[in-house]
């Protein structure tokens, strides 16, 4: 069965892209110059020269060492002639950095010594004071210009000055809407910490409750990093665990629009009814997040004091994506979801000497599981090292994933949201959102998993006709997502491209590996799209009887199941769906509950 995937692969031209290309090399390749015939300002090729003009020595460094672990190819690319293509993708963008020196800040020699970087980032730069001075704060920044360092270090530095901070309490805590974002601020935490006599640990879930609450009361951190549904269970059902927060100073809102929408706002309320009034103790807030909307700013307003600050380092005229990062849109239908990704995968794994790193991010959990189970099974060595991440994966297991991604120097990463915000996985060359998005902000969130700290990237929407309403949305015309072609650009040859011809090859694979992956991901898959697409009816248009029909077709045409029967759902499923009467599936009754 495998063959024929080989057989695909094989009829291309074999090639080898020089892969000892050095850094030095490689500059010399970049255009020095704007062609006269260059697009918009969005061209990689100006990026290109922008950094050749303005890279600070601390980036110039950091350039080379991403560039230097370029890995010799191993695949035979779908589409061998793109592989003449320069690879820009890591092309620094310096927009977000400024010429403060950390060394230069009025901080203490133990913080300066747990920073690693020379300059601050914009953000850094431009809340330091207000922060140190203990304003409250709701902060806007793009995606990956530094947040976290933004709110810990004056957090520090203001605890580090407090006289009468009561030992054994929690001063600081900081809120995250995912486990993986609060096991990474933790990191950087730990780092900061290093040369303090502070501590840190976290509260989130997935972790066994009994023996952290004990480990927490034993010996009480002074910052708690914590999901919320967490420590709302902490709070509630741990004896005395309140009291640890009777001395709280700081407390931090990471992803602040996240955590105030109405997902989590009966937590946080909860939350807060906790923690010390204000008036007897008082704490700063600090609120940050690369989008926030009018909405979240009034609802924010709740949190702090009447006189907080608001920082954006967005310019007024600026879209809220980096305009170095080109993105593009591709409308196929659902069966050509995963051989698209398949081939945008392989190309940019040409575009980037034979080494991607690549995140692909879909609507469901269990559509994470299908790409994964598929991709997965393809002839070693035709992608990188893939990876699957999701809520429906044990803690341990996305750890292990977020981790090995973290280090890996290529590979592919499929996730759900769970990865979409602030999670911070180096040198990410490609973004790819198949099927439609939460929302504009989340769209954002996700992109900005690439282009980080000044490096470049590229992102790849893919969805299909009744999904483009989308590309529609106001805000997310303004992002400049501009169509895949079908054939490269001489233009812009850094864009991806995508002919019918190679993603049918792509689709020949893809229809190979089908078979493999198992029916009861199958089954799962398709019950999450009903539920999914269900919350979506009136922008892709469709009735409850279109949803259920093209979710049928989904499963044999996308999913390639193959069963007499539909996959069966729970007629209690049905129901909640409001799907009761839509004709086309095929219900099963519930297995009644076992008896206590
Ligand atoms: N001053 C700096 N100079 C260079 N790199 C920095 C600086 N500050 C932070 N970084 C690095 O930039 C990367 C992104 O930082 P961070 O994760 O804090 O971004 P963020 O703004 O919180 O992103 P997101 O919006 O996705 O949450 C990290 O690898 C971090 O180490």
């Amino acid at each position: 069965m495998l063959s024929t995937t080989r057989s695909i692969f094989s009829r291309s031209t074999r090639l080898m892209i020089p892969s000892t290309t050095s850094p030095a090399t490689r500059s010399r390749h970049r255009p020095r110059k704007r062609p006269a015939n260059a697009g918009s300002a969005r061209t990689m090729a100006s990026t290109a020269t922008a950094t050749a003009r303005a890279a600070p020595p601390h980036l110039a460094s950091t350039q080379q060492a991403s560039a230097s672990n370029t890995q010799p190819p191993s695949l035979v690319p779908l589409h061998p002639q793109t592989a003449s293509i320069p690879p820009t993708s890591q092309a620094r963008d310096e927009t977000h950095f400024s010429a403060k020196r950390f060394a230069d800040a009025p901080i203490s020699a133990a913080s300066k010594k747990g920073i690693k970087h020379e300059f601050m980032s914009d953000v850094q730069a431009s809340t330091i004071d207000y922060a140190l001075a203990g304003h409250d704060l709701l902060v806007q920044a793009k995606t990956g210009t530094g947040k976290t360092l933004a709110f810990l270090l004056p957090s520090v530095e203001r605890l580090a000055k407090m006289t009468d901070l009561e030992s054994r309490k929690i001063s600081m805590l900081v809120l995250s809407p995912t486990r993986e974002l609060a096991l990474q601020i933790e990191e950087e935490a730990k780092s900061l910490l290093a040369n303090h006599p502070f501590t840190s640990n976290h509260a989130i879930g997935g972790t066994n409750m009994q023996s952290f609450s004990r480990r927490l009361l034993e010996t009480p951190p002074t910052i708690l990093i914590a999901t919320p549904g967490r420590l709302v269970d902490h709070l509630e059902n741990t004896p005395n665990f309140s009291h640890l927060f009777k001395d709280l100073r700081v407390i931090v809102y990471d992803e602040a629009d996240r955590l105030l929408d109405a997902g989590f706002r009966r937590e946080l309320d909860k939350i807060l009814k906790f923690m010390p009034d204000r008036k007897q103790v008082r704490r700063q807030a600090l609120l940050f997040s690369a989008t926030i909307s009018k909405e979240i700013k009034e609802i924010a307003k709740e949190s702090m004091m009447p006189n907080y600050k608001f920082i954006s380092t967005l310019r007024e005229d600026e879209v809220n994506t980096h305009e170095h990062v080109p993105q593009q849109s591709l409308i196929v239908p659902f069966p050509q979801h995963l051989p698209a990704t398949l081939a945008f995968l392989l190309q940019d794994r040409v575009k980037n000497s034979g080494s991607t790193k690549a995140m692909v991010f879909l609507p469901t959990a269990r559509a994470v599981s299908f790409f994964y189970e598929a991709l997965s099974q393809l002839p070693r060595g035709t992608l990188p090292p893939v990876y699957e991440i999701h809520s429906r994966k044990s803690q341990p297991a996305r750890v292990k994933a977020a981790d090995a991604f973290k280090e890996a120097k290529q590979g592919v990463l499929i996730s759900s949201d769970v990865t979409a915000r602030g999670m911070d996985f180096p040198g990410v060359t490609l973004i790819i959102q198949a099927g439609l998005p939460a929302n504009a902000e989340q769209y954002v969130h996700r992109l900005g998993r690439t282009a980080r700290a000044g490096a470049g990237g590229r992102g790849i929407v893919i969805l299909t006709e009744n999904e483009s309403f989308f590309l529609r949305d106001k805000a997310v015309r303004e992002f400049g997502i501009t169509p895949v072609a079908a054939s490269p650009s001489a233009e812009n040859p850094h864009m991806a491209s995508l002919d019918s011809a190679q993603l049918a090859e792509a689709g020949e694979a893809i229809q190979t590996v089908l078979p493999l992956v198992s029916n009861e991901t199958k089954a799962q898959t398709y019950r999450a799209f009903l539920g999914f697409y269900n919350g979506s009816l009136k922008g892709m248009k469709w009735t409850r009887e279109e949803l259920v029909r093209s979710a049928n077709a989904y499963v044999t045409e996308a999913l390639g199941w193959t069963g007499e029967q539909l996959p069966d759902i729970e007629k209690k499923t049905v129901g909640k769906m409001n799907l009761k009467g839509v004709p086309g599936l095929n219900i099963v009754v519930s297995p009644p509950r076992p008896r206590p």
